[in-house]
């Protein structure tokens, strides 16, 4: 009636009322029903890449950490030099320790959790607050209500002498960066020196914005779209993505992303940087 075509949505009551066989007619390409459908996923694993989105995570008690379960996304297994997870801690929770030479970053996504390590005093980390532990750095996180982290591990690359140190920050606090022929809005979490072997970068898009680049190149990631929704091209393929959705990218893997729908787009990802690849 109103002159273009709209999906419409159809509360719960309304579907008692209508007559049998009414979903033949009337299909719906509406994500949401879509999920509904049994046995539906986006998730797609691949050799170079993976989407492993909401309704596919399995989550595991992690080992060493109290009261938390984990969803391990990206592990070696899938090719990857590094783990990323999400750990829920549910109430009175806390962390364990990653193995020896381990370095770990941690990014809160909800609620709160409180760092305590031996050198200074316990500080409360918030959504979009995060904290980089370098290797064999002695810590724990206690949560008393709820929380969501994603954590990445890997086992760090010395450099000469370089040696990393106990990073505590927050997205907003992190200066933008210049992006010479794109468009997106860039932030890095850790420090660009040579200590440092992998960043993680936040990045911004409003809808419409797209990456000028269609990249390949030999760091790995992983990416958590934390809001927003677009398409992401990975190889040949072209996937439909939005908030919650990760993705695991293995070296040379073609790739480029679009924000598409209302909000911006934001997502964090995982590279590994500062390291000769031989
Ligand atoms: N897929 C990406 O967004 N890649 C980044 N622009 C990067 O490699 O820095
Ligand atoms: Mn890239």
């Amino acid at each position: 009636d109103d002159g273009f075509c709209s999906a419409p949505s159809i509360a719960e009551s309304d579907e008692k009322t209508k007559p049998i066989y009414w979903k033949a007619t009337n299909p719906t390409l509406s994500p949401s029903h879509l999920q509904d459908l049994p046995g539906f996923t986006r998730s797609v694993y691949k050799r170079d890449h993976a989407l492993i989105t909401p309704e596919s995570h399995v989550y595991s008690p992690l080992p060493d950490w109290k009261n938390t379960l984990g969803a391990y996304l990206i592990t070696p297994a899938t090719g990857s030099h590094f783990v990323m997870y999400l750990a829920k801690m549910k109430e009175m929770s806390s962390s364990g320790l990653p193995p020896q030479d381990i370095e770990r970053l941690v990014f809160v996504v909800e609620g709160a959790v409180t760092l305590t390590n031996t050198s200074s005093s316990s500080k409360q980390l918030t959504v979009d607050s995060y904290v980089y532990l370098p290797p064999n750095f002695h810590h724990s996180m206690d949560c008393v209500e709820s929380a969501t982290l994603v954590v990445f591990e890997r086992r760090y690359e010395h450099l000469g002498s370089h040696t990393t140190e106990l990073i505590i920050g927050s997205t907003d606090k992190q200066p933008l960066l210049e992006t010479p022929g794109e468009v997106f809005e860039l932030r890095k979490l850790l420090p660009m020196s040579l200590a440092y072997d992998f960043n993680i970068h936040i990045m911004d898009f409003q809808p419409g914005e797209f990456l000028n680049v269609k990249e390949v190149h030999y760091n790995q990631h992983g990416l958590l779209l934390l809001e927003g929704q677009g398409i992401y091209r990975l190889g040949d393929n072209w996937y439909p993505v939005q908030a919650g959705d990760v993705i695991w990218m293995a070296p040379f893997v073609p790739q480029w992303y679009a924000a598409l729908g209302k909000t911006r787009s934001r997502y964090l990802l995982y590279k590994d940087v500062n390291r000769n690849p031989l």
